[in-house]
Order: C-alpha cells, then structure tokens, then sequence
C-alpha cells in the first residue's frame, strides 16, 4: 500500500495525533459546485478499520484528557482559535470553493467558529453543578458531571467549520474525546478545521477526524461499542436512523434535522422590512440552511403589496461563483441536491404559480456549476409538496390569508419545528405568536436564520430529537449529572 502525505489538495484522516491514509487508499476527489472543472481537494474513502482505529485512539485518550482541569482544556480552544482566526480568509475561500456559498458568508460563518471556540473555552472555568440541601443537616450533597466518554460527531455540508466546531469544542471542554465524520461534500474543508487543532496542539487521540461514506463510517460511528453519544445534523432520514441504532446499543444521541420555516407577515408589518428578511432568510446559501424561510404566509391586506416588492427584489439576485464580488447567491452544492430542488421547482408549478425564477441557470459560466434561480411560487396550499417537504434550495412558497389565527394555523401545519419569524409592529400579535408557534426558535422582525452561538439551538416535533445544542444548553447532551452525597 503506498504511503500518502497530507498535502494541500490531498487531505488525510486525522487519527491520534496523526495525518493517516486510509486502509482502502481510495480517495474521493471533491470539485467546486460553481465550476466542477476546479478541483479542491481529494479526502480519504476510509473503511470501517480505519474508523476502528479512531475510535480506539480516541478512547485510550479518553481518561487523561478528563482529568485536566477545565481551564486546561480551555487552553487548547483557545489556541485552535487563534489558529483558525490567523486562517480565516484561507478556509473560507476553501469553503466558497467547496460547497458554494459566497465569500463574505464562509468568511462570517469562520468567524462564528473561531467565536464558538472561544466562547466554549471560556466555559472550561464555569461552573458545573450545584449545592443541594440535604435533609440530613450533617452531609454535604451536590451535583458535578461527568463526561460521556467518546463522541461521535456526525455532520452536513451546509455549515462546514460552524457545525463541526459547535458540536466538537462543548465535546472537548467537558472532557469527551471525538470522533468526527463530517459530511463528504465539505470534508476539505473540515479537514483544515483540524489542521488547527493539531497545531493547538490537543494531545493525541482527543480529536479525530475520519472521512468516507455515511453509510460506512457514520453508520460505524452510531454502531460502534465504544462510541459513548453520537450528535448528528443532517437529513430526517439519516437521523433517525443513527437514532435508533444509538437507542438500542444504549449510547445518548442528539439529532438536528430538518425545517420547513414560515414567515408571518402581518397587515401592520414593515413590509420592506419583511421583504428583505424574507430574502435574507429564504435565499442566502442557496437556501441550503435548516433555519431558512420557505413559506410565506401574508396577511390577504397587503399581500399583493408584499409580492409585488418580493418578486421584484428576487429578480434583482445576482447569482454566480461566490468567488467573485458582487455575487449575492452560490450554487447548489451538488449536482443531485439541484436535482432535488428542480424536481421540487417542478411539483411547485404543478401546485401553484410560478412567479419567477423556475429552471437551471444555463449558458457561459452557468454550464461550469449547479445554478438555480431563485424560485417564488403563488396561490400555494398548506397540504401541497412544496408547503409540506424540505427543499433545501432558493424557493419561496407564498400564501394568502384573512388573519392571525389562520396565519399561525398554518404556520403550524408542517411536521418540523425548527424557526419561525413573524412580522408585526402589534404587541399582541407579537405574544401570540411566541406562545402559539410550535417551533425552537421564534423571531419577531427578523429572519428565520441566525442563530447566536450562546443561545440554545433545536427544533421541536420532527426537526430534532428534543435536545438543544450550543450556549449553555450544550452541557446537557455532552454531560452526565452525578449527584454526590458525602457525610
Ligand atoms: N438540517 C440540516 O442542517 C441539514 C439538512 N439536510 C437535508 O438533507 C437532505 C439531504 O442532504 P444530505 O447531505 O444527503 O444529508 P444526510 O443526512 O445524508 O447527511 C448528513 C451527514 O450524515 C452522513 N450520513 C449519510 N448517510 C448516513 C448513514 N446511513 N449513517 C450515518 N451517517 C450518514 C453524511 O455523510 P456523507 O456526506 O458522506 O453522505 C453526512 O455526514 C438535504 O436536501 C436537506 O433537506 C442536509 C444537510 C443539513
Ligand atoms: O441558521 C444557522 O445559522 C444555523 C442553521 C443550521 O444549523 C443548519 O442549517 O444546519
């Protein structure tokens, strides 16, 4: 088997502090969605082995690295944040490259992973439990946690540096050891990700990072014995499935999935306010986000208003290489997730009317990548497809109606939870819709997207497994409480 070196378009796993090819040296070359003629890099298509020897590296590591004190380990986000920050403009333009979203967005989102991880290093020196009274006035009871052990950290291609950082640094600073697999369209990406916490220099086996198939190394990860919790976003599919593999080998798991958004805009909304927030929301990233806006719910008043600014705004996209200045929009990230958004494009023509947008973009520089116009529908019911099924992609389904409860109704009618935003200048309308929507997130005036590093993150119903991640809220899914009674 020929040795492979790490390179900078020949990315490796990273296993126990170290560059590793696989045992099949096979490769899987990663190309630019917005001209496939642009290699960015090849990653590894690792065996079930390989990961075996990841997830042993990670649990021989496992004691030492929880028996530093926090602010020890703190230390070494620290310095992988500092790292990160010094590449920001490198990984970001890698990132652009790799799954297609503009260049200010990669930069913004490296720079949210470089603030995760310094936010979590912080809470290396908070506190983890509290004084209980005892009955019995002589002993001392309290709480502390414990870490679960080794994690597996399964994530998508949407947010290649913010998911991989936010579920790996709460990982690390309660003392787990990780695994992470992340998504293959995004893997060189992540891979320089852990280019900086190897030059942090986290002691060997802590963080490791194995490439390759789902079906093969994060199925792997969900069945592994010796993997303690999984923490997975991605598809509903995929996630109930590490579910269920993790629930019947006893193993804690956490799931982030699907969204399908609304907005609200009510009769007294800032109607240029909404259009904006309702592009931003629906269309940045290609609309590849969990928290994006894909349902438009107006108030019948100013409907005809409200559309007649969004389409015209819409027309105004510039769309093409995220590279470049001026580009507003990327492509799609993959030739079989613009499949996916054109056959949804097409159940949206048969469902409603097409008001712009509608097809691939095609000729000159179009032809090199997987560009879709932005997509607005009309005269759209809660029970079609595309009011029902995450797109993932630029489409906007709108919908009529006469008033809130109608609005919040349909709002609702979706098995996702995930964000939702309404817009209003009414306090009372404000009230009812954060207590009557069903959803993690609730936003009055702004986007559905943006989510805040220190604020808990999930979905209810459909869209998570009923945990959150991030801010403080992280502790829970990478902790066991102990109680402790001493006397
Ligand atoms: N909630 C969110 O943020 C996201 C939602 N999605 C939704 O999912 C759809 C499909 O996207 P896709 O990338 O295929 O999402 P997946 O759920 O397939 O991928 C997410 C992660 O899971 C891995 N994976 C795939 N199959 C398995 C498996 N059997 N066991 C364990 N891990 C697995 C993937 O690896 P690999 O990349 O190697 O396949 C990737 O790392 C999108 O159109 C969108 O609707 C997608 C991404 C993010
Ligand atoms: O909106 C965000 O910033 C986060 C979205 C997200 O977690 C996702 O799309 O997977």
């Amino acid at each position: 088997m020929a040795v492979q070196t790490q390179t900078e378009n020949n990315f490796l796993n990273y296993v126990n502090g170290e560059w590793v090819g696989s045992d099949t040296n096979e490769t899987i070359i990663n190309k630019n969605p917005a001209n496939t003629e642009d290699v960015v890099g090849q990653v590894q298509k690792s065996s079930r082995d390989d990961l075996n020897k990841a997830v042993s590296a990670a649990n021989t590591a496992r004691n030492s690295w929880r028996n530093l004190a926090g602010a020890q380990r703190g230390q070494y986000l620290f310095k992988a944040a500092d790292i990160l920050e010094s590449r920001l403009e490198e990984i970001a333009e890698c990132m652009t490259r790799e799954m297609g979203k503009t260049f200010p967005e990669a930069k913004g989102e490296t720079a949210r992973g470089v603030a995760i991880l310094r936010y979590y290093a912080g809470e290396g020196m908070r506190k983890v439990g509290d004084v209980i009274p005892s009955s019995d006035s002589e002993a001392l009871m309290f709480t502390t946690r414990a870490p679960l052990g080794v994690v597996g950290v399964i994530t998508p291609w949407n947010f290649p540096v913010a998911i991989p950082v936010w579920k790996t640094a709460p990982a690390l600073i309660y003392g787990n050891t990780v695994v992470l697999k992340p998504a293959t369209e995004a893997a060189v990406t992540c891979a320089k990700v852990f280019e900086c916490f190897e030059e942090a220099g986290l002691p060997a086996g802590v963080v490791n990072m194995v490439t390759g198939p789902g079906s093969i190394i994060g199925q792997g990860l969900a069945e592994h014995p010796e993997v303690n919790g999984i923490t997975f976003t991605g598809s509903n599919i995929v996630g109930k499935s590490i579910g269920q593999t993790a629930l019947e080998r006893g193993a804690k798991y956490q799931l982030e999935m699907g969204g399908k958004n609304p907005v609200i805009v009510a009769d007294d909304a800032d109607l240029d306010l909404a259009v904006e927030a309702t592009i931003s929301g629906g269309l940045r990233s290609t609309g590849q986000k969990c928290t994006a806006t894909s349902r438009v719910i107006v108030h019948s008043e100013v409907y005809e208003k409200f559309k007649d600014k969004l389409v015209s705004k819409v027309k105004e996209i510039s769309i093409g290489d995220g590279m470049k200045d001026g580009i507003w929009m990327g492509p799609s990230v993959s030739e079989s997730q613009l499949n996916t958004v054109l056959s949804y494009i097409e159940k949206g023509k048969e469902e409603g009317t097409l008001l712009c947008g509608g097809e691939r973009l095609c000729g000159g520089e179009y032809d090199k990548g997987y560009f879709v116009a932005p997509t607005v529908f009309d005269d759209i019911t809660t029970d079609a497809v595309i009011a029902q099924e995450e797109i993932f992609g630029p489409v906007l389904a709108l919908m009529k109606v006469e008033d809130m409860e109608e609005a919040i109704d349909l709002a609702n009618d979706v098995e996702y939870g995930l964000s939702a935003s309404i817009f209003t200048t009414n306090i009372q309308k404000m009230l009812s819709f954060i207590n009557d929507m069903d959803a993690g997130l609730v936003r009055i005036n702004s986007e559905s997207a943006g989510v805040e590093l220190q604020a808990p993150f999930g979905g209810m119903k459909q869209s998570s497994s009923h945990s959150r991640e991030q801010g403080e809220a992280a502790k829970e899914f990478f902790t066991a409480i102990k109680t402790v009674f001493v006397k």
